[in-house]
């Protein structure tokens, strides 16, 4: 009889970067990175032009050597990864034959593969079943993008890297697309996608690594690294005589941060928004068209990569979030 081995294997992080560095002469895009991800989490890069994202992303799928350090996924070689079909990649102005159509594209891309979805999946997966009889070189730019994603998917890959996924897609395609990524990921499937659309790494991903200046500068859900930047916004409108007086008082509201005065539109930063707002009511019940909100995710990252080139920057949510007190 054949034996059944039953031991529960412990699945190894579908990514562990481990000091992973990558100098280009006197450059360093990639300065020094520890990073787990597990298998299922839906992971946004974030960071400036140059913070080096695409580098990490090469790195983590073995297309360039690191200086220093290692990149495995799922415990082993990344290149091991890839020709297992276990890894797509939607990757910065990467090349489709452009006399191809896209049905053509894809059958040849899943031929590659030994457990390929179904081509017709695969193009309904991606929202391009209407466009599978058009030529490559006759597509659009936002249809491109969604091409390359069922490229990018017909492997029936376990771990995705999309970089920069929605460049060229208008605002309805984005929308569309963020829909069957999400069908896609809904049976587990990890993501690492790097955007520089703020609001849809807030939306879509499960955890924010921000990067500057080739490090990690925070690293968190999408409340975590919002909440780096503390406080709520009240903003107001005002008919009061705006006298140092006024403004001194406004400064003893409850847990106040900042005050701000454009025009007739008083805006006020505080730490105990509903107790400030009180006050405010009570010393000028006549303040209209009332806002309060909470940071957003570009007040975070505007917190979080401000001075990195300066490398002082810190490597976790915590320690993140007291570059974001002192700004
Ligand atoms: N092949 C290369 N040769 C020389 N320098 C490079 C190379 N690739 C990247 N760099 C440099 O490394 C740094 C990080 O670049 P990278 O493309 O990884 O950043 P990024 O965060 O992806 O930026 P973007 O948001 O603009 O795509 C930059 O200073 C870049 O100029």
């Amino acid at each position: 009889m054949e034996s059944v081995n039953t031991t529960p294997t412990t699945e190894a992080p579908a990514i562990r970067l481990q000091g992973l560095r990558k100098t280009f002469g006197s450059i360093v895009a990639v300065d020094g990175i520890d990073l787990t991800i597990k298998a299922g989490e839906v992971v946004a890069l974030l960071g400036p032009n140059g913070a080096g994202k695409s580098t990490t992303i090469d790195l983590a799928l073995g297309f360039a050597t690191p200086t220093a350090g290692s990149a495995t996924l799922f415990g082993g070689d990344p290149r091991e990864a890839i020709t297992a079909g276990r890894v797509g990649a939607m990757l910065q102005g990467g090349a489709l034959l452009p006399d191809l159509t896209v049905r053509q594209t894809v059958t040849l891309i899943a031929a590659a593969h030994r457990h390929p979805l179904p081509v017709h999946e695969a193009l309904e997966r991606a929202k391009v079943a209407d466009i599978a009889k058009q030529k490559v070189n006759k597509l659009s730019g936002g249809q491109l993008q969604r091409a390359r994603f069922a490229v990018a998917i017909v492997s029936n890959p376990d771990l995705i890297f999309l970089d920069e996924p929605t460049a060229a897609m208008d605002v309805e395609t984005r929308r569309t697309f963020w829909q069957s990524m999400r069908e896609f990921t809904d049976a587990g499937r990890t993501v690492v996608f790097a955007t520089h659309y703020l609001d849809e790494a807030d939306a879509y991903a499960d955890r924010i690594v921000m990067m500057a200046g080739g490090r990690v500068v925070a690293d968190g859900t999408p409340a975590e690294v919002k909440a780096v930047v503390s406080g709520r916004r009240i903003r107001a409108s005002f008919d009061f005589e705006w006298t140092p007086e006024a403004e001194a008082e406004l400064y003893e509201l409850p847990g106040v941060r900042s005050v701000d005065r454009r025009g007739d539109v008083l805006t006020i930063v505080s730490d105990e928004s509903d107790a400030a707002l009180r006050t405010l009511l009570s010393h000028h019940a006549d303040v209209y068209d009332i806002e309060v909100t909470a940071h957003s995710m570009d007040d975070a990252f505007m917190a979080l990569t401000a001075g990195a080139d300066d490398r002082s920057a810190s490597s976790t949510v915590r320690d993140a979030a007291l570059i974001g007190d002192r700004s």
